[in-house]
């Protein structure tokens, strides 16, 4: 699996953590920034994880601001794109069996380490399942394709 990852300044030090998780499993992971501590403005990374996912380069994006909401409401702009802010591991398997999310939003200065990491696995592990949940994701797309008319 390609997942390309990024974050702000309130983000981080989880997204090292994640890294560091992430290393010797079977995942090409690529970071879009920022790469240090210094406040910087989440739009930039979640546009650029968002524009590689839905172009098609990477298979997933993960994304970790502080809150993780400014960097959702952000990547959520891009048409194709389906992020999920998830703070617990119910949401993380329901969100990818039910809404196909292809992007991840964490909390860097919500979640402790443990969580953020059972969060992150079991929606790396979880399958889409279809079926009527397709229908609802297609009815999602033609959303965004009425109000991108024009963008294409
Ligand atoms: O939703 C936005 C994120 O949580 C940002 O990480 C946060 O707003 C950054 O705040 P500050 O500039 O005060 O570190």
């Amino acid at each position: 699996m390609k997942i390309a990852i990024g974050s702000d300044h309130g983000g981080y030090e989880l997204k090292k953590i994640i890294k560091k998780h992430l290393q010797g499993k079977a995942i090409k992971l690529k970071d879009f920034g920022t790469n240090t501590t210094d406040s910087c403005d989440y739009p930039d990374f979640a546009l650029a994880v968002a524009e590689a996912v839905a172009n098609g380069d990477y298979d997933r994006g993960v994304l970790i601001c502080g809150t993780g909401i400014g960097i959702s409401i952000a990547a959520n702009k891009v048409p194709g794109i389906r992020c999920a802010l998830v703070s617990d591991c119910f949401s993380a398997k329901a969100t990818r069996q039910h809404n196909d999310t292809n992007v991840l939003a964490l909390g860097g200065r919500v979640l402790g380490q443990g969580l953020a990491l059972e969060i992150l696995d079991t929606w790396l592990s979880t399958e889409f399942e279809g079926g009527r949940h397709s229908r609802r994701v297609d009815l999602i797309s033609q959303i965004e394709k009425k109000y991108c008319k024009g963008n294409e």
